[in-house]
């Protein structure tokens, strides 16, 4: 295998102009403080990162203050998903480095803007600030020593980091590298072929010359299968839960084969985990579902001459899910885990799905946990968005993934285990250990050229490039509208006070689907036509249980009624891109509900809606709750329960699903609930992890840097069956998709 090279840096020389304009934040502190704190008061800046500095200042009080300004600037990266501050591209994009508002806002006597302060601030003076043995470590000259800030120098750049990302950065690469390194013993050849043909078939084309006629599950899996770390990605529907449910089962018949001639059989320590509890409720459900169908014969009699035990190998294959947090052992006010590199996980395999929501902190705690002969294989979609906190690990490891970059010897090995010949454009003499390891699923199973919503998710997708310009890609994704697909509908709105988003959110906006959303087929006969919130509320009304029921005699009554409106409330969500603003969930969720109210839906007075609780008040768990079960994700909607002994009265709770594949339902007292917010308009970010029958993605007025081709992308795979995209300003989509994240990390 080639050296592992995740480090190339692909930064050019930025092209800045040769001239130094002093300002007075360059070089007197004071002038800086004051400077900080009037960002801080717009909240361009959180008091967190001027805390940082005046914490440097006054450790070592003549740090330069150039190099204080990078602290702050590098501090409040992390909040916006960088894991360090790139020098030259803040000197190329000044504001980009703070969180300034909106295009639009109002702001009398607005702070100097970071293009002003560092006008003509010239790279190499900026670097030269940066050398101060007291405070900042030099990464390059393995000086990284235990300063609070450390240097890293890449071609034509220069990354400032907070230690504490650096060193997550090191560990993970560390972790990486000593598992694409370790050799691992590779089942005999023949011996896979036959289980790899017993799980996905023969090999219908020995030469494939497009992606769909290879099987790339089955590549996927014998990727994985020879690797101490693998990635599966894959956009939805592409089957990673397929895959990965054959791969466990591989493993394990192979291993349950070997035991035998061993007189054992020990079969491998399995886990499965997703980084929310709502991601890992649902690869609970359609895991348990596909291992029920897996059929097992061929495999068992594949693996060992003696052939496995059908039942034992299917029990063997597990299909509960946890969380991150919960498998790693999280405890409250630390965030230090239980298990840790001196108190490792008792486990062989384990398998992370939605890993593009795994932040750098996290995946180096993963990492670390991780007994190092067991195996780790991420599922994930490497184009969503990345977690809301630093790092877009999945993101970064997959960058190479689209060309895959298999080396000769690859190519060789996968021909003779799955019996296919890849397209000369897969293959590399340059390929890099982790391309090994990696594999893309690239034919959706789910959505066909008949869908809408599959057809839209391509054309936002497409990255452009000399033959796909900007323009293309605009008329690509507004041209999916004008096709007459049955599933996606686009609403203009006047305003944010158009009643169109009121007819939207009440009853789905059906008149914006083909034949109003009647007479589609799906998997299991027709599909019932997109509906938007009137449906769980009716629900919620409709399968009351009686006025006499109480909850301690009639838990299951009350269990089937609160699964129902949950079940319900999954056929419709609002999605939009931002939190303030009337385009944003603060001022989209008292909207709605007032549009519900007005329909009688729900009885509220207006103080309730803006703060309270009241009956149907569907909430968002933003914070993990181990004492109450609850994970970050997870959404309940506020019930009535009889209160005992009190005919006519009643009290509210709030209705969680237990997320253990049981159907039981959390009954929580709204007051215990610390970190809930109403969702009737749920961010983006929030929603992944997340699937919704008929997903409304509703886009801003104005432009903002947060709308991007990944935000568009994410909110678009939401939808499962219908699709709706509501916007009023125009070019803000077409803007939108031509944007991509841009996430400064060093770990490719
Ligand atoms: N090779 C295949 N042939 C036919 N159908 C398939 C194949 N692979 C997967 N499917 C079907 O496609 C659907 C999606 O598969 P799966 O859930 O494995 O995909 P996924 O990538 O995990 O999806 P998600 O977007 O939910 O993460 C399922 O109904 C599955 O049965």
């Amino acid at each position: 295998m080639k050296e592992l090279d995740l480090f190339d840096d692909l930064n050019p020389e930025a092209d800045r102009p040769q001239r130094d304009v002093s300002h007075a934040a360059w070089h007197d502190h004071a002038a800086l403080l004051a400077l900080l704190q009037r960002w801080v008061d717009r909240g361009w800046l959180r008091p967190l990162d001027r805390a940082l500095v005046v914490f440097l200042h006054r450790e070592v009080g003549d740090g330069h203050p150039l190099l204080l300004l990078a602290a702050a600037l590098a501090s409040h990266q992390l909040g916006r998903g960088h894991v360090c501050l790139d020098l030259a591209q803040t000197l190329a994009a000044p504001n980009l480095a703070l969180s300034l508002p909106p295009e639009g806002d109002d702001l009398s006597d607005p702070p100097p803007l970071p293009s002003e302060i560092l006008d003509g601030l010239h790279l190499d003076t900026w670097r030269a600030a940066l050398t101060d043995p007291m405070l900042v470590g030099e990464a390059n000259h393995g000086r990284a020593g235990n300063t609070p800030l450390v240097r890293l120098d890449t071609a034509g750049s220069t990354r400032l980091y907070l230690r504490r990302y650096w060193q997550y950065e090191q560990d993970i690469r560390h972790a990486l590298h000593g598992r694409l390194t370790n050799d691992l013993p590779t089942p005999p050849t023949d011996t896979l072929r036959q289980a790899l043909e017993a799980l996905f078939g023969e090999a219908t084309a020995t030469q494939a010359h497009d992606d769909a006629q290879l099987d790339w599950q089955k590549l996927a899996c014998a990727l994985a299968a020879r690797s101490r770390f693998s990635v599966i990605t894959g956009g939805p529907g592409t089957g990673k839960t397929t895959t990965v449910v054959r791969l466990l089962a591989l493993l394990q018949a192979l291993q349950l084969g070997q035991q035998q001639g061993k007189g054992s059989d020990r079969p491998l320590r399995i886990r499965l985990a997703a980084p929310t509890g709502k991601a890992a409720a649902r690869l609970n459900e359609s895991i348990a579902k596909q291992v029920e169908g897996l059929s097992l014969l061929e495999l068992a009699t594949a693996a060992s001459t003696d052939g496995v035990d059908i039942r034992t190998l299917r029990e063997a294959i597990p299909t509960e899910v946890t969380t991150l947090h919960r498998l790693l052992g999280s405890r409250p006010d630390t965030r230090h885990f239980r298990y840790n590199p001196s108190n490792r996980l008792s486990l062989d395999v384990l398998v992370v799905d939605e890993a593009s929501m795994v932040d750098i902190e996290m995946m180096a705690a993963l990492l670390g946990a991780l007994p190092p002969r067991a195996r780790l294989v991420l599922l994930g979609d490497k184009d969503q968005l990345a977690s809301v906190e630093a790092g877009a690990v999945l993101g970064d490891l997959c960058q190479r993934a689209e060309a895959a970059h298999y080396t000769p010897e690859t190519s060789n090995w996968l021909a003779q285990v799955a019996g296919a010949t890849l397209p000369e454009r897969y293959q590399s003499d340059h390929g890099q250990a982790l391309d090994q390891a990696i594999a893309m699923l690239r034919v959706s199973h789910r959505f066909d050229a008949s869908s809408g919503i599959g057809q839209l998710a391509q054309a936002v997708n497409r990255p452009l490039s000399s033959d796909h310009q900007p323009k293309d890609k605009r008329r690509a994704v507004r041209g999916v509208f004008q096709q007459g697909y049955a599933d996606i509908a686009h609403l203009r709105l006047s305003d944010s006070d158009d009643p169109a988003l009121d007819r939207l959110v009440v009853d789905g906006n059906p008149n914006g689907f083909l034949n109003k959303g009647r007479g589609r087929a799906g998997r299991d006969g027709e599909l019932p036509p997109p509906t938007g919130y009137r449906h769980y509320l009716e629900t919620l009304a409709g399968h009351r249980p009686p006025a006499d029921a109480d909850l301690e005699h009639d838990r299951e009554t009350f269990d089937a009624w609160a699964r129902a409106v949950i079940d319900a409330y999954g056929r419709f969500q609002l999605l939009c891109a931002l939190r303030k603003g009337p385009w944003g969930v603060e001022g989209l969720n008292p909207r709605i509900a007032r549009a519900l109210r007005r329909q009688g839906l729900i009885h509220a007075s207006d103080a309730e809606l803006e703060r309270g609780w009241y009956l149907g008040r569907p909430v968002l768990v933003t914070r993990n709750d181990y004492s109450l079960g609850l994970m970050n994700g997870d959404i309940g909607i506020t019930l009535a329960l009889p209160l005992p002994g009190q005919p006519g009265e009643t009290m509210l709770r709030a209705a969680f699903p237990s997320n253990d594949g049981s159907g039981r339902i959390k009954w929580v007292l709204p007051s215990r609930l610390q970190a809930v917010e109403t969702v009737f308009a749920m961010t983006v970010h929030k929603s992944q992890g997340s699937e919704f029958t008929h997903t409304a993605l509703v886009l801003p007025d104005a432009p903002n840097p947060i709308l991007t081709r990944e935000l568009i992308y994410t909110g678009i795979t939401r939808a499962k069956d219908w699709f709706t995209l509501a916007e009023s300003g125009r070019g803000i989509l077409d803007e939108a998709v031509l944007r991509e994240v841009t996430r400064v990390s060093g770990l490719t």
